[in-house]
Protein backbone atom coordinates (compact mmCIF):
# COMPACT_ATOMS: atom_id res chain seq x y z
CA UNK A 1 0.00 0.00 0.00
CA UNK A 2 1.68 3.19 -0.49
CA UNK A 3 2.82 5.51 2.12
CA UNK A 4 1.26 8.60 0.52
CA UNK A 5 -2.37 9.18 1.53
CA UNK A 6 -2.14 11.99 -1.37
CA UNK A 7 0.15 12.35 -4.15
CA UNK A 8 0.03 14.99 -6.62
CA UNK A 9 2.05 15.41 -10.13
CA UNK A 10 2.45 17.59 -12.45
CA UNK A 11 -0.70 19.24 -11.85
CA UNK A 12 -2.53 21.53 -14.34
CA UNK A 13 -5.57 23.25 -14.60
CA UNK A 14 -6.84 26.28 -16.68
CA UNK A 15 -9.96 28.06 -17.01
CA UNK A 16 -9.85 29.47 -20.60
CA UNK A 17 -6.34 31.62 -20.55
CA UNK A 18 -5.89 31.66 -17.26
CA UNK A 19 -3.87 29.20 -15.58
CA UNK A 20 -4.95 28.00 -11.95
CA UNK A 21 -2.64 25.44 -11.86
CA UNK A 22 0.83 25.21 -13.03
CA UNK A 23 2.73 22.02 -12.50
CA UNK A 24 1.48 21.57 -8.86
CA UNK A 25 3.79 18.04 -7.47
CA UNK A 26 2.71 16.83 -3.72
CA UNK A 27 3.26 14.35 -1.78
CA UNK A 28 1.27 14.02 1.88
CA UNK A 29 2.14 10.94 4.24
CA UNK A 30 -0.92 9.38 5.98
CA UNK A 31 -1.89 11.23 9.29
CA UNK A 32 -0.56 14.73 8.21
CA UNK A 33 -1.76 17.81 8.13
CA UNK A 34 -1.68 20.45 4.98
CA UNK A 35 -2.58 23.61 4.62
CA UNK A 36 -2.64 25.57 1.04
CA UNK A 37 -2.05 29.07 1.83
CA UNK A 38 -2.13 32.18 -0.62
CA UNK A 39 -3.22 34.82 -1.56
CA UNK A 40 -6.46 35.47 -3.53
CA UNK A 41 -6.80 33.87 -6.64
CA UNK A 42 -3.48 32.15 -6.03
CA UNK A 43 -5.14 28.63 -6.68
CA UNK A 44 -6.18 26.96 -3.60
CA UNK A 45 -9.50 26.32 -4.09
CA UNK A 46 -9.34 25.29 -7.76
CA UNK A 47 -6.26 22.43 -6.17
CA UNK A 48 -8.51 21.52 -3.52
CA UNK A 49 -11.59 21.11 -6.13
CA UNK A 50 -9.07 19.35 -8.26
CA UNK A 51 -8.65 16.80 -5.46
CA UNK A 52 -11.82 16.04 -4.47
CA UNK A 53 -13.52 15.99 -7.93
CA UNK A 54 -15.63 18.80 -7.98
CA UNK A 55 -12.83 19.98 -11.05
CA UNK A 56 -11.62 17.84 -13.87
CA UNK A 57 -7.83 18.30 -14.23
CA UNK A 58 -6.41 19.61 -17.46
CA UNK A 59 -2.96 17.98 -17.16
CA UNK A 60 -1.35 15.65 -14.15
CA UNK A 61 -2.22 13.12 -12.02
CA UNK A 62 -3.80 12.68 -8.74
CA UNK A 63 -3.81 9.84 -6.89
CA UNK A 64 -5.57 8.68 -3.67
CA UNK A 65 -3.76 6.08 -1.04
CA UNK A 66 -2.14 4.82 -4.23
CA UNK A 67 -5.35 4.91 -6.53
CA UNK A 68 -5.32 7.45 -9.53
CA UNK A 69 -8.57 9.56 -9.43
CA UNK A 70 -7.32 11.99 -11.50
CA UNK A 71 -5.94 12.60 -14.93
CA UNK A 72 -6.54 13.48 -18.67
CA UNK A 73 -9.57 11.28 -19.82
CA UNK A 74 -9.98 10.00 -16.68
CA UNK A 75 -11.93 11.63 -13.15
CA UNK A 76 -13.38 9.38 -10.51
CA UNK A 77 -16.66 11.28 -9.05
CA UNK A 78 -16.27 12.82 -5.42
CA UNK A 79 -18.51 10.13 -4.09
CA UNK A 80 -16.41 7.07 -5.39
CA UNK A 81 -13.03 8.90 -3.75
CA UNK A 82 -14.61 8.64 -0.01
CA UNK A 83 -13.75 12.35 1.23
CA UNK A 84 -15.28 14.09 3.84
CA UNK A 85 -15.80 17.62 3.22
CA UNK A 86 -16.37 20.57 5.29
CA UNK A 87 -16.88 24.04 3.40
CA UNK A 88 -16.91 28.26 4.40
CA UNK A 89 -20.58 28.12 4.93
CA UNK A 90 -21.30 25.23 6.79
CA UNK A 91 -22.94 23.91 3.96
CA UNK A 92 -25.87 21.76 5.92
CA UNK A 93 -29.48 21.18 4.66
CA UNK A 94 -31.63 23.43 6.55
CA UNK A 95 -34.64 21.35 6.02
CA UNK A 96 -32.94 18.69 7.68
CA UNK A 97 -32.18 18.11 11.50
CA UNK A 98 -28.36 17.64 12.42
CA UNK A 99 -29.04 13.93 13.21
CA UNK A 100 -30.40 13.67 9.23
CA UNK A 101 -27.40 16.27 8.01
CA UNK A 102 -24.58 13.72 9.48
CA UNK A 103 -26.36 10.36 8.30
CA UNK A 104 -26.39 11.36 5.03
CA UNK A 105 -23.12 10.18 3.89
CA UNK A 106 -23.90 6.76 5.37
CA UNK A 107 -27.50 6.97 3.71
CA UNK A 108 -25.55 7.76 0.57
CA UNK A 109 -23.20 4.63 1.33
CA UNK A 110 -26.60 2.45 1.66
CA UNK A 111 -25.84 1.66 5.31
CA UNK A 112 -28.98 0.49 6.48
CA UNK A 113 -31.10 2.98 9.07
CA UNK A 114 -30.49 0.81 12.41
CA UNK A 115 -26.66 0.55 11.42
CA UNK A 116 -25.99 4.27 11.18
CA UNK A 117 -27.21 5.63 14.15
CA UNK A 118 -24.33 4.24 16.37
CA UNK A 119 -21.89 5.93 13.83
CA UNK A 120 -24.19 9.10 14.08
CA UNK A 121 -24.26 9.67 17.88
CA UNK A 122 -20.31 8.62 17.76
CA UNK A 123 -19.27 11.37 15.28
CA UNK A 124 -21.82 14.06 17.05
CA UNK A 125 -20.45 13.12 20.59
CA UNK A 126 -16.68 13.46 19.57
CA UNK A 127 -17.54 16.91 18.45
CA UNK A 128 -19.73 17.77 21.63
CA UNK A 129 -23.07 18.43 20.24
CA UNK A 130 -24.28 14.36 21.42
CA UNK A 131 -27.65 16.58 22.71
CA UNK A 132 -28.43 18.32 19.21
CA UNK A 133 -29.31 15.82 17.14
CA UNK A 134 -33.31 16.46 17.00
CA UNK A 135 -32.20 20.30 16.38
CA UNK A 136 -32.42 21.84 12.96
CA UNK A 137 -29.26 23.37 11.86
CA UNK A 138 -30.96 27.11 11.76
CA UNK A 139 -31.17 26.69 15.70
CA UNK A 140 -27.76 26.48 15.93
CA UNK A 141 -24.83 29.41 16.21
CA UNK A 142 -21.86 29.53 13.43
CA UNK A 143 -19.23 27.06 15.68
CA UNK A 144 -22.09 24.85 16.14
CA UNK A 145 -23.37 24.61 12.41
CA UNK A 146 -19.50 24.17 11.19
CA UNK A 147 -18.98 21.18 13.79
CA UNK A 148 -22.13 19.88 12.82
CA UNK A 149 -20.44 19.64 9.28
CA UNK A 150 -17.18 18.15 11.04
CA UNK A 151 -19.11 15.49 12.48
CA UNK A 152 -21.05 14.80 9.00
CA UNK A 153 -17.29 15.32 6.97
CA UNK A 154 -15.95 12.22 9.22
CA UNK A 155 -18.95 10.16 10.29
CA UNK A 156 -18.43 7.80 7.08
CA UNK A 157 -14.45 7.49 8.36
CA UNK A 158 -13.34 9.54 5.09
CA UNK A 159 -9.90 8.48 3.69
CA UNK A 160 -8.76 12.48 3.09
CA UNK A 161 -10.23 15.67 4.60
CA UNK A 162 -10.98 18.23 2.45
CA UNK A 163 -11.92 21.84 4.11
CA UNK A 164 -12.38 24.79 2.41
CA UNK A 165 -11.70 28.21 4.82
CA UNK A 166 -13.36 25.72 7.59
CA UNK A 167 -13.07 28.71 10.36
CA UNK A 168 -13.28 31.97 8.20
CA UNK A 169 -16.69 32.43 9.12
CA UNK A 170 -16.34 32.62 13.03
CA UNK A 171 -15.36 35.34 14.87
CA UNK A 172 -11.63 34.93 16.73
CA UNK A 173 -12.56 33.48 20.02
CA UNK A 174 -14.69 31.02 18.47
CA UNK A 175 -11.89 30.12 15.55
CA UNK A 176 -9.32 29.84 18.07
CA UNK A 177 -10.89 27.36 20.36
CA UNK A 178 -12.92 25.36 17.43
CA UNK A 179 -8.89 25.16 15.59
CA UNK A 180 -7.81 23.26 18.69
CA UNK A 181 -10.88 20.92 18.48
CA UNK A 182 -10.62 20.21 15.22
CA UNK A 183 -6.76 19.84 15.35
CA UNK A 184 -7.12 16.79 18.50
CA UNK A 185 -9.92 15.36 16.43
CA UNK A 186 -7.52 15.16 13.40
CA UNK A 187 -5.20 13.34 15.81
CA UNK A 188 -7.06 11.22 17.62
CA UNK A 189 -8.70 9.57 14.95
CA UNK A 190 -5.74 9.59 13.26
CA UNK A 191 -6.63 11.50 9.60
CA UNK A 192 -5.40 12.51 6.81
CA UNK A 193 -6.56 16.27 5.83
CA UNK A 194 -5.91 19.23 3.69
CA UNK A 195 -7.34 22.51 4.48
CA UNK A 196 -7.64 26.19 2.48
CA UNK A 197 -6.98 29.17 4.03
CA UNK A 198 -5.69 32.34 2.98
CA UNK A 199 -4.82 33.42 7.39
CA UNK A 200 -1.46 32.36 8.40
CA UNK A 201 -2.02 32.02 11.68
CA UNK A 202 -4.80 29.53 11.00
CA UNK A 203 -2.07 27.36 8.53
CA UNK A 204 0.22 27.42 11.19
CA UNK A 205 -2.18 26.31 14.35
CA UNK A 206 -4.00 23.68 12.07
CA UNK A 207 -1.29 22.13 10.04
CA UNK A 208 1.79 20.01 10.42
CA UNK A 209 3.16 21.19 6.75
CA UNK A 210 2.08 24.30 5.07
CA UNK A 211 2.04 24.65 0.57
CA UNK A 212 2.58 27.97 0.25
CA UNK A 213 0.85 28.72 -3.39
CA UNK A 214 1.39 32.14 -5.69
CA UNK A 215 0.50 32.16 -9.24
CA UNK A 216 -0.95 28.57 -9.44
CA UNK A 217 2.42 27.66 -8.51
CA UNK A 218 3.95 25.98 -5.20
CA UNK A 219 6.98 28.02 -3.94
CA UNK A 220 7.66 26.55 -0.04
CA UNK A 221 6.43 23.31 1.61
CA UNK A 222 7.36 23.42 4.94
CA UNK A 223 6.68 23.03 8.73
CA UNK A 224 4.57 26.29 9.90
CA UNK A 225 8.09 26.84 12.56
CA UNK A 226 10.48 26.47 8.90
CA UNK A 227 8.64 28.64 7.36
CA UNK A 228 8.44 31.47 9.50
CA UNK A 229 11.86 30.92 10.34
CA UNK A 230 13.56 30.36 7.11
CA UNK A 231 10.60 31.31 4.17
CA UNK A 232 12.03 30.89 1.28
CA UNK A 233 11.13 33.99 -0.52
CA UNK A 234 10.61 37.70 0.51
CA UNK A 235 6.90 37.40 -1.06
CA UNK A 236 6.90 34.41 1.38
CA UNK A 237 8.15 36.46 4.16
CA UNK A 238 5.60 38.71 3.69
CA UNK A 239 2.90 36.58 3.59
CA UNK A 240 3.43 35.25 6.40
CA UNK A 241 4.71 38.25 8.21
CA UNK A 242 7.79 37.01 9.38
CA UNK A 243 9.20 40.27 10.04
CA UNK A 244 10.30 43.00 8.41
CA UNK A 245 11.70 43.82 4.78
CA UNK A 246 14.29 46.32 3.44
CA UNK A 247 16.27 47.21 1.23
CA UNK A 248 20.08 46.79 1.51
CA UNK A 249 23.24 46.96 0.00
CA UNK A 250 26.27 44.55 -0.14
CA UNK A 251 29.94 45.10 -0.38
CA UNK A 252 33.04 42.94 0.37
CA UNK A 253 32.81 43.55 3.57
CA UNK A 254 29.48 44.33 5.03
CA UNK A 255 25.96 45.79 4.53
CA UNK A 256 24.68 49.12 4.25
CA UNK A 257 21.08 49.35 5.98
CA UNK A 258 19.26 52.26 6.44
CA UNK A 259 21.62 55.06 7.33
CA UNK A 260 24.05 52.52 9.41
CA UNK A 261 26.70 49.87 7.59
CA UNK A 262 26.81 46.54 9.50
CA UNK A 263 30.33 44.64 9.36
CA UNK A 264 29.77 41.20 7.74
CA UNK A 265 32.49 38.42 7.41
CA UNK A 266 34.69 38.66 4.64
CA UNK A 267 33.36 35.49 3.39
CA UNK A 268 29.86 36.83 2.27
CA UNK A 269 30.86 37.31 -1.34
CA UNK A 270 27.81 38.90 -2.82
CA UNK A 271 28.09 42.13 -3.92
CA UNK A 272 25.00 44.62 -5.12
CA UNK A 273 21.21 45.49 -3.71
CA UNK A 274 19.37 42.50 -1.51
CA UNK A 275 16.03 42.40 0.54
CA UNK A 276 16.39 41.90 3.77
CA UNK A 277 14.22 40.23 6.17
CA UNK A 278 14.60 41.75 9.88
CA UNK A 279 12.83 38.74 12.06
CA UNK A 280 11.34 40.33 15.37
CA UNK A 281 13.50 38.04 17.08
CA UNK A 282 16.73 39.61 15.28
CA UNK A 283 16.11 43.19 17.19
CA UNK A 284 16.55 43.90 20.82
CA UNK A 285 15.99 47.65 22.23
CA UNK A 286 18.50 49.68 24.11
CA UNK A 287 19.43 52.88 24.65
CA UNK A 288 19.78 55.54 21.89
CA UNK A 289 23.37 55.64 22.18
CA UNK A 290 24.02 52.36 22.32
CA UNK A 291 21.89 50.84 19.25
CA UNK A 292 23.19 49.80 15.73
CA UNK A 293 19.92 51.23 14.69
CA UNK A 294 18.01 54.73 15.95
CA UNK A 295 14.64 55.01 15.68
CA UNK A 296 11.36 56.72 17.36
CA UNK A 297 8.53 54.55 18.59
CA UNK A 298 5.79 55.07 16.61
CA UNK A 299 3.17 52.41 17.51
CA UNK A 300 2.89 50.68 20.55
CA UNK A 301 0.22 47.64 20.96
CA UNK A 302 -0.08 45.89 24.36
CA UNK A 303 -0.30 41.97 23.51
CA UNK A 304 -0.52 40.40 26.87
CA UNK A 305 3.00 38.48 26.95
CA UNK A 306 4.28 41.33 24.98
CA UNK A 307 4.49 44.64 23.49
CA UNK A 308 4.46 44.84 19.70
CA UNK A 309 5.83 47.88 18.19
CA UNK A 310 6.53 49.95 15.43
CA UNK A 311 9.87 51.91 14.88
CA UNK A 312 10.18 54.64 12.42
CA UNK A 313 13.88 55.21 11.52
CA UNK A 314 15.81 58.68 10.49
CA UNK A 315 14.75 57.63 6.74
CA UNK A 316 10.94 57.29 7.27
CA UNK A 317 11.29 53.25 7.19
CA UNK A 318 9.47 50.95 9.84
CA UNK A 319 10.70 48.36 11.62
CA UNK A 320 8.59 45.43 13.59
CA UNK A 321 9.53 44.04 17.27
CA UNK A 322 8.60 42.37 19.94
CA UNK A 323 9.42 43.38 23.36
CA UNK A 324 8.43 42.84 27.09
CA UNK A 325 9.06 47.07 28.08
CA UNK A 326 9.24 50.03 26.08
CA UNK A 327 9.05 53.24 26.59
CA UNK A 328 6.20 55.45 25.46
CA UNK A 329 5.22 56.48 21.38
CA UNK A 330 7.53 59.25 20.51
CA UNK A 331 10.48 58.65 22.36
CA UNK A 332 14.00 57.66 20.34
CA UNK A 333 14.87 54.44 20.89
CA UNK A 334 18.66 52.38 20.30
CA UNK A 335 17.86 49.13 18.39
CA UNK A 336 20.66 46.37 18.72
CA UNK A 337 20.56 43.41 15.56
CA UNK A 338 21.18 39.86 16.29
CA UNK A 339 23.29 39.47 12.16
CA UNK A 340 23.07 35.78 12.37
CA UNK A 341 18.95 36.21 12.25
CA UNK A 342 18.97 37.95 9.00
CA UNK A 343 18.14 36.81 6.01
CA UNK A 344 18.61 38.25 3.02
CA UNK A 345 17.95 37.72 -0.86
CA UNK A 346 19.55 39.13 -4.24
CA UNK A 347 17.59 40.57 -6.90
CA UNK A 348 16.89 37.18 -8.41
CA UNK A 349 15.55 36.14 -4.87
CA UNK A 350 17.88 34.06 -5.01
CA UNK A 351 18.89 33.81 -0.51
CA UNK A 352 22.48 35.06 0.35
CA UNK A 353 24.61 33.42 3.40
CA UNK A 354 25.07 36.15 5.39
CA UNK A 355 28.31 35.65 7.32
CA UNK A 356 28.11 37.93 10.78
CA UNK A 357 31.66 39.06 11.97
CA UNK A 358 32.00 37.15 15.13
CA UNK A 359 32.46 40.72 17.40
CA UNK A 360 29.55 42.21 15.95
CA UNK A 361 27.26 38.97 16.68
CA UNK A 362 28.36 39.01 19.84
CA UNK A 363 28.07 42.71 20.46
CA UNK A 364 24.51 42.30 19.11
CA UNK A 365 23.20 38.72 21.32
CA UNK A 366 24.99 40.04 24.30
N1 LIG B 1 -14.93 28.65 -12.64
C1 LIG B 1 -13.95 29.49 -12.98
N2 LIG B 1 -13.97 30.12 -14.19
C2 LIG B 1 -12.99 30.96 -14.57
N3 LIG B 1 -11.92 31.25 -13.81
C3 LIG B 1 -11.84 30.67 -12.60
C4 LIG B 1 -12.86 29.76 -12.12
N4 LIG B 1 -12.50 29.33 -10.88
C5 LIG B 1 -11.33 29.95 -10.59
N5 LIG B 1 -10.93 30.74 -11.62
C6 LIG B 1 -9.69 31.54 -11.67
O1 LIG B 1 -8.60 30.70 -11.33
C7 LIG B 1 -7.67 31.36 -10.48
C8 LIG B 1 -7.56 30.60 -9.17
O2 LIG B 1 -8.80 30.70 -8.47
P1 LIG B 1 -9.06 30.03 -7.04
O3 LIG B 1 -10.50 30.22 -6.70
O4 LIG B 1 -8.54 28.64 -7.06
O5 LIG B 1 -8.14 30.93 -6.10
P2 LIG B 1 -8.10 30.99 -4.50
O6 LIG B 1 -6.65 31.03 -4.16
O7 LIG B 1 -8.91 29.91 -3.91
O8 LIG B 1 -8.76 32.40 -4.25
P3 LIG B 1 -9.70 32.92 -3.01
O9 LIG B 1 -8.83 32.90 -1.79
O10 LIG B 1 -10.07 34.30 -3.42
O11 LIG B 1 -10.87 31.98 -2.93
C9 LIG B 1 -8.19 32.78 -10.32
O12 LIG B 1 -7.54 33.59 -11.27
C10 LIG B 1 -9.68 32.66 -10.63
O13 LIG B 1 -10.17 33.87 -11.15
Amino acid sequence: MSTHALNIKRLHKRFGDTVALDGIDLALRRGQVLALLGPSGCGKTTLLRCIAGLAEVDGGEVHLDGQCVAAPGRHLSPDDRHLGMVFQDYALWPHMSVYQNVAFPLEMQGVKANARRPQVEWALSLVGLGDFAERSPGALSGGQQQRVALARAIVAKPRLLLMDEPLSNLDKGLRENLALEIRNLIEELNLTAVFVTHDQHEAFALADRVAVLQHGRLQQVDAPEALFHTPATPEIADFVDAGTLLDGRLDAEGLALADVYLPLGAACGHRGEVSLLLPRRALRLCAPEEGLLCGRITGRLFQGEHLSLQLTLADGRTLKLHAPHAPERGCQVGIDIDVSALRAWDAEARLIDLMPRADVAASASA
